[in-house]
C-alpha cells in the first residue's frame, strides 16, 4: 500500500491585494506516491508549494482539484482516520501558552488515547529537565524539540516533518536524524520536507524536488546524481603510472578530464565513471595504494533539476 498518494493535485489561492485581487497556483497537477516505509525527501525553493501539498494531505486545506489518499484512507472523507495515524512536525507553529511542555505532551497523549511514557519521549528528544517550564520561556530549538516529541505519541505509522531541523542546533539535528531512523525502523513512513539539503541525503531513500508548485523529479539520491551528471571525482595513488593507462581513462564514457601529478592521477568524471575509472587503474600494471573520490553535492544536483524551471 502506498502512503502517500497524490493525483492530478492542483491548488489555486485567491490573492486579495489593496487595488486588485489575482491567483496564484501553489501547485499543478501534481501525482505523487510515497511507499510505505519510505524516508522521503520533500526538496523545493521557497514557495515551492512544499507547505501547500502538506497541508493538502492532513485536510488542512482542500484541493482546487485532484484527490488525496494517505495511509489507504481518502483524505476529504476521512481525515480523522489519517490524523489518528499520523504524527505532525508543523513548520512554523511553536507551542504558545503558559503550559509547561510536558503538560503538552500529556494533552497530546490523552488525545491520541495513547499510552506513551512522557518521561520516555521526553528523553528521546533531550528534552527532559526543561520539560517543567511554560513552554513561552522556551527557545526555538527547545520548542522544536517538544514539537517532535508530540509528533511522536502514538506510534504514529506517517511522520510528516515540515522543515524539521528549523532552530536545531547540531546537535538537536543530529538527534532528529536518529530519530527519523529509529522511526523508520520501527516501520513508520517518514514524510520530510526541507531545504536543508544535507539533512535529506543523510536519512532520505528517495526525493522528490518542487518547483513553481510543479514536481520536477522523484527518485532516489543516487538515481538523481547518476541522472544529472555533475562533477564527481577520483583520486588514486599509483605505485607507478603505466604507459597507455591515462588515455584509457581519458576514453572512458562520463570522463571530463584527467591530470597526473607524479604518481597521483585526479579523474574529474561524471558518477556513473567513477566505478570504470578505479577498475581501470586496478586491472593496470600497477598497484592502487589509496583511492579516495568525492560525489557531486546535493546542492549542485538540486540547482540543475530546478534551473530554469521557476
Ligand atoms: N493562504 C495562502 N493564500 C495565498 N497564497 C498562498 C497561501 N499559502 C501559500 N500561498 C502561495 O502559494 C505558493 C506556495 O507557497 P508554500 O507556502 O506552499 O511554499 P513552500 O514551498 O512551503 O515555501 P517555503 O519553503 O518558503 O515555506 C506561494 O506563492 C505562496 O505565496
Amino acid at each position: 500500500m502506498a502512503a502517500i498518494e497524490l493525483r492530478g493535485v492542483t491548488k489555486r489561492y485567491e490573492r486579495r491585494g489593496i487595488l486588485h485581487t489575482d491567483s496564484v497556483t501553489a501547485l499543478q497537477n501534481v501525482d505523487l506516491t510515497v511507499e510505505d516505509g519510505d524516508v522521503f525527501g520533500f526538496l523545493g525553493p521557497n514557495g515551492a508549494g512544499k507547505s501547500t501539498a502538506i497541508d493538502i494531505m492532513l485536510d488542512y486545506v482542500a484541493p482546487t482539484s485532484g484527490s488525496v489518499r494517505v495511509l489507504g484512507h481518502d483524505v476529504d472523507s476521512d481525515s480523522v482516520s489519517v490524523k489518528e495515524r499520523t504524527g505532525v512536525l508543523p513548520d512554523g507553529y511553536g507551542p504558545v501558552s503558559e503550559r509547561t511542555g510536558r503538560e503538552h505532551l500529556e494533552f497530546a497523549i490523552d488525545a491520541k488515547d495513547a499510552d506513551d511514557d512522557p518521561d520516555e519521549l521526553l528523553a528521546r528528544v533531550d528534552m527532559l529537565g526543561p520539560d517543567g517550564y511554560p513552554v513561552d520561556q522556551y527557545s526555538k530549538g527547545m520548542a522544536q524539540r517538544l514539537m517532535l516529541a508530540m509528533a511522536l505519541v502514538g506510534e504514529p505509522d506517517l511522520l510528516v516533518l515540515d522543515e524539521p531541523s528549523t532552530g536545531l542546533d547540531p546537535n538537536g539535528a543530529r538527534t532528529m536524524r536518529r530519530i527519523v531512523r529509529e522511526e523508520n525502523d520501527r516501520g513508520a513512513t517518514v514524510f520530510f520536507s526541507s531545504h536543508i539539503l544535507e539533512q535529506v541525503e543523510a536519512v532520505c531513500d528517495r526525493v522528490a524536488i518542487l518547483d513553481a508548485g510543479r514536481l520536477v523529479t522523484v527518485d532516489s539520491i543516487d538515481r538523481l546524481r547518476d541522472t544529472v551528471g555533475g562533477s564527481a571525482r577520483v583520486r588514486l595513488e599509483l605505485s607507478t603510472v603505466p604507459d597507455g593507462v591515462i588515455e584509457r581513462l581519458e576514453g572512458i564514457e562520463g570522463v571530463s578530464s584527467v591530470d597526473v601529478d607524479a604518481t597521483t592521477v585526479d579523474v574529474a568524471c561524471e558518477n556513473r565513471a567513477k566505478a570504470p575509472a578505479i577498475a581501470t587503474c586496478y586491472d593496470s600494471d600497477a598497484t592502487v595504494t589509496d583511492v579516495s573520490t568525492t560525489e557531486p553535492s546535493l546542492d549542485e544536483l538540486f540547482a540543475t533539476v530546478t534551473e530554469g524551471t521557476a
